[in-house]
């Protein structure tokens, strides 16, 4: 029997590997191919459905992407999603416009006519926004089936045509029925079963690091976080003692950090680990620069020349294996999604690296590499730790970082971190940091004029990263920050919490 395949067109969405994924959870496979693919090569993949993803552009934009629009004609059911919405609109003979109000960020849905792409909801419903331009008029023969406050037409159908569009992103978490919409749109709609699933992917990716490998040493960056520890642990099953761990200090971890790391990999687990105590040169590289893509650069490249180094201690190693995930693939910049901010893994590598990559997550969302982690039986407290960002404080200091603004960081970010776990929320809230920003207002402590830093707390809830909420966290828990903050770390006087969703924000400050 065929297996079902659905194709995703990229149009340079941030949230694109997020619909993939999706797809993969309700046990569909997917590719993603680029907007231009031929209309032979479509053909000939024979998909049982075409999603059109997203994207930065405006379909009045000059050199806005199209697709082939003979895709519309050959019978296979289509869902486009904002950008794609946007662009069957206008080629079906609609018209887009920019609209008054932009909408970022969580708004209620109204289901204004039935449809089968809506089963089982029941309006009013939260969904995710993220797009300046709007459907003004739909094209002959489609119907308007749904509205939000501020845009008219936020989802339209053609049935007999199997052509839907809707302007929020049904990939997204936060919106809340989300992953019925792609439910009701594969199965329902396009009448597939669901034959795939995430076993199949490991047992998969054990045998391409070994094709990839062979019998040679592999080197893997590992900093304790979930991404390099799962990958650690299936390049480990795939070529064993050939791989030889190297966690980086580069002088921009939190409080405690590198000992735990070394306790956790070394002691605990007796791992093959070798320690590089970097932070002097780091932050010497950092002297100066304030520019936040610059920052990331610099950390990048210095990562891979301590890494180049350590590979040389131990003779040729001509691999290195990355925790790479599929966010820091997508922020970083694609042919067609923009960039965000370089990760110092992907965007912050140096040109003239000399290692092959081996990086087995870099399709994947954090949620799907903690499940891979628990199937290979990491430790919950590997497996459900934080996400910490390879540059560290790095992009925590904004703008110029010093030894000293990176200790009050230090210290700040240690209360934050002790008062989410004392109030058991560590792990109900996603990322959770504080953040020190360039700047010094006045205050008043024991009746004398201060003028320091202040300390701003982020915390937010995610699944994967591409999309987040500011954390509710209990006024309770914040009170008892900012005052153990003000009142214990030195040079700050004051705290503020961030209340920036993403998007419009992204979860760091750089
Ligand atoms: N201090 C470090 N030492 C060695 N390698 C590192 C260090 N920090 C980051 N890396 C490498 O860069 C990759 C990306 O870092 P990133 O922080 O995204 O992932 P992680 O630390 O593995 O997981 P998490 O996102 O949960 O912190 C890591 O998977 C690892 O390969
Ligand atoms: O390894 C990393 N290298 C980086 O350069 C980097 N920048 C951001 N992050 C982490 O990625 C997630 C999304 O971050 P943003 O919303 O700030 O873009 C959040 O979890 C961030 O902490 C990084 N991780
Ligand atoms: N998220 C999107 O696809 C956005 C589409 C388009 N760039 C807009 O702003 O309306
Ligand atoms: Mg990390």
């Amino acid at each position: 029997m065929e297996k079902e395949l659905v194709l995703v067109l990229d149009f340079g969405g941030q949230y694109n590997q997020l619909i993939a994924r999706r797809i993969r959870e309700l046990s569909v496979y997917c590719e993603m191919v680029p907007y231009d693919i031929s209309l032979d090569d479509l053909k000939a993949k024979m998909p049982s459905a075409i999603i059109m993803t997203g994207g930065p552009a405006s379909v009045h934009g000059e050199g806005a992407p199209h697709c082939d629009p003979r895709i519309f004609t050959l019978g296979i059911p289509i869902l486009g999603i904002c950008y794609g919405m946007h662009l069957l609109a206008q080629e079906l003979g609609g018209q887009v416009k920019p609209s008054q109000v932009r909408e970022y960020g969580r708004t209620n849905m109204e289901l204004v006519d039935d449809d089968i792409l809506f089963n089982d909801i029941i309006g009013p419903t939260q969904v995710w926004m993220s797009h300046s331009d709007s459907v003004v008029t739909i094209p002959e023969g489609f119907r308007v089936i749904a509205r939000t406050g501020n845009c008219p037409v936020a989802a339209f159908s053609h049935s007999q045509q199997k052509i839907y569009g809707v302007q929020f992103h049904p990939e997204v978490k936060h919106s809340l029925k989300g992953m019925q919409v792609l439910h009701n749109f594969l199965f329902t709609i396009c009448g597939l079963k669901g034959d795939w699933d995430l076993n199949d992917f490991i047992a998969e990716s054990i045998d391409e690091v070994r094709r990839q490998v062979g019998d040679r040493k592999v080197l893997c960056g590992l900093s304790g976080g979930v991404d390099s520890s799962v990958a650690a642990a299936l390049v480990h099953k795939a070529v064993g003692d050939q791989l030889v761990c190297v966690y980086v200090d580069n002088g921009l971890m939190r409080k405690g950090e590198s000992e735990q790391v070394l306790k956790t990999f070394k002691d605990n687990m007796h791992m093959n680990l070798v320690f590089a105590d970097a932070g002097a040169r780091f932050l010497s590289k950092l002297a100066g620069v304030t520019d936040p893509e610059r920052k990331r650069k610099i950390i990048g490249a210095e990562f891979i020349r301590v890494f180049e180094e350590e590979a040389r201690k131990l003779g040729e190693i001509d691999f290195l294996v990355q925790g790479t995930i599929y966010p820091d693939i997508v922020e970083s910049g694609t042919k067609t999604a923009h960039t965000i901010k370089s990760h110092h893994n992907v965007g912050g590598l140096p040109e003239d690296m000399q290692f092959e990559l081996v990086e087995p997550l870099k399709l994947l969302f954090k949620d799907e590499v903690r499940e891979i982690g628990e199937k290979l039986g990491l430790a919950e407290e590997i497996v459900w730790r934080q996400p910490f960002p390879g540059p560290g404080l790095g992009v925590r200091v904004l703008e110029e970082v010093t030894a000293e603004k990176v200790h009050i960081l230090q210290e700040a970010d240690y209360i934050v971190r002790e008062e989410i776990k004392k109030a058991g929320l560590d792990r109900e809230v996603w990322q959770y940091f504080a953040v020190l920003p360039p700047m010094r207002s006045v205050g008043v402590m024991g009746d004398g004029r201060t003028y320091a830093y202040p300390i701003i707390i982020r915390a937010v809830s995610s699944d994967d990263a591409m999309t987040a909420e500011w954390a509710q966290l209990p006024y309770e828990v914040l009170d008892i920050m900012a005052r153990r903050i003000v009142n214990e770390v030195q040079g700050v006087n004051r705290v503020a919490y961030d209340i920036t969703s993403k998007p419009p924000g992204t979860i760091e400050w750089e």
